[in-house]
């Protein structure tokens, strides 16, 4: 196995259900990465020890998906330069607005690139990594071009039943 480019870390194993849209973007493209659970407010130390570890070994960006009082991609931002996205997963009883507003409200100085909340921007959070490492790689560029045609295409061939 090659050194992942991509590290996913979330919360809880609870948020692996929404979070695999981001490794199943990721493994769609061929791109490697690491999967972890390492939330900020119950291991800070662990957090700030992987963070070294994988910005050390080559990671190029950092997903981070978070629920409730969601501080972890914030704070992994705090500990890297690199670019860290943020996906909200949604919660039991704010439905992930919660989630939402921690991570997208961040101070000025420590961004975080905030996506939707839930499976879907969990899923774009993988395709943004993806072009984000395509900026250097034409394969990659090429399968992206290929993917969106894919989907322009079957638009395209939509039809809707007649009345
Ligand atoms: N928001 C955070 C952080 C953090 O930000 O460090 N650590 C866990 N969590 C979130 O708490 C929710 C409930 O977690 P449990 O289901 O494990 O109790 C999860 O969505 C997790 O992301």
């Amino acid at each position: 196995m090659n050194k992942p480019l991509v590290s996913i870390i979330m919360g809880s194993a609870n948020d692996w259900d929404v979070m695999q849209q981001s490794a199943q973007a990721l493994k769609d493209f061929g791109v490697e990465y690491d999967a972890r659970v390492i939330s900020a407010h119950r291991a800070p130390d662990l957090l700030f020890s992987y963070i070294k570890e994988m910005s050390d070994s080559g990671v190029q960006c950092f997903i981070a998906g978070a629920g409730a009082a969601a501080h972890l991609a914030g704070v992994i931002a705090s500990k890297t330069t690199l670019p860290v996205l943020g996906v909200p997963i949604p919660s039991k009883y704010l439905k992930g607005m919660d989630s939402l507003l921690s991570i997208v409200q961040m101070p000025k100085g420590i961004p975080v690139a905030t996506f939707a909340i839930g499976e879907a921007g969990a899923a774009n959070a993988g395709l943004f990594a993806v072009s984000m490492l395509a900026l250097n790689d034409v394969v990659l560029a090429d399968k992206l071009k290929a993917y969106r045609q894919k989907q322009a295409d079957q638009i395209a061939s939509t039809t809707l039943p007649t009345l």
